[in-house]
């Protein structure tokens, strides 16, 4: 049996403004084995960051189980097993690209070996700027750093909560592709949040469809396209018929 990467179970989340009570998860379940990229698709306000959230130990479940390779979020955290990327990356800007990814490691007292950071700014293709800083960059660079800055303390989950959302669609789909390279070189349980369907079709083994109000999981949408995928993949009618299922529960038509 292969091992699980992400379990929730009976999740619950509510938070509590002023007198009343905002139930944003609720009797959530979703295990995806170790190594998957998921993705989470849902409308605005169905509580996907919320799952993020608690599953990278930053917020805690009212109820209910949530897991990360079979550890508690907040362990998960401690232990540096997890890291989260955010759509804004958040880079020092007095820092070059190779110190902004060097920070990660002086944060969690690692020592700082080059080869290591040389080998991720490999990885997310950025060897000729490792000396550049933030404001020398594009905004589809500086999220490869932030990447990149996620990578470095090696961690056994990516939580990405809608990494790619403020990048224009070509820079968003070229990074589409460098994300599906280094999650294939790295093995890494990946869990995207996107308000792309497309996004999350090419991207993932499992989409996720969350309803809204409160916050539930609808549907759990194996996608058997081949691997390694290419943006052609997406003019192949299976594709498409991924995309409409998915539209389909999200507009109300399913
Ligand atoms: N700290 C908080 N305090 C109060 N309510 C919150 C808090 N965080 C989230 N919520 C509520 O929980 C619900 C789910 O929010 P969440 O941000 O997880 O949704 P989302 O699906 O990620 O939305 P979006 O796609 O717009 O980013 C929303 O109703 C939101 O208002």
């Amino acid at each position: 049996m292969t091992a699980t990467g992400i379990d929730l179970q009976k999740l619950r989340k509510t938070f509590t403004v002023g007198r009343s009570t905002i139930t944003a998860l609720d009797d959530v379940d979703l295990t995806v084995p170790r190594g998957s990229l998921i993705s989470l698709v849902g409308p605005s306000g169905c509580g996907k960051s919320t799952i993020l959230r608690i599953l990278g130990g930053l917020e805690r479940a009212s109820s209910g189980v949530a897991l990360v390779h079979g550890e508690d979020p907040d362990a998960a955290r401690r232990n540096r097993h997890i890291s989260i990327a955010f759509q804004d990356p958040s880079l020092l800007p007095w820092r070059s690209v190779r110190g902004n990814i060097e920070l990660a490691l002086e944060i969690v007292g690692r020592p700082i070996r080059k080869t290591e950071v040389d080998d991720v700014i490999a990885l997310v293709g950025l060897t000729d700027f490792e000396k550049a800083r933030p404001a020398q960059l594009s905004g589809g660079m500086k999220q490869r750093v932030a990447i990149a800055r996620s990578l470095i303390t090696e961690p056994n989950v990516l939580l990405m909560d809608e990494p790619f959302g403020a990048l224009d669609d070509l820079t968003r789909r070229r990074l589409n592709l460098e994300l599906m390279r280094i999650w294939s070189e790295r093995d890494i349980t990946t869990l995207l949040v996107t308000h792309s369907i497309d996004e999350a079709v090419l991207l993932s083994d499992v989409v996720a469809v969350m309803t809204a109000r409160p916050g539930r999981v609808h549907s759990v949408i194996p996608i058997e396209l081949e691997r390694p995928r290419t943006v052609a993949v997406m003019r192949d009618p299976v594709f498409r018929s991924y995309e409409d299922r998915i539209s389909a529960i999200l507009f109300g038509d399913d």
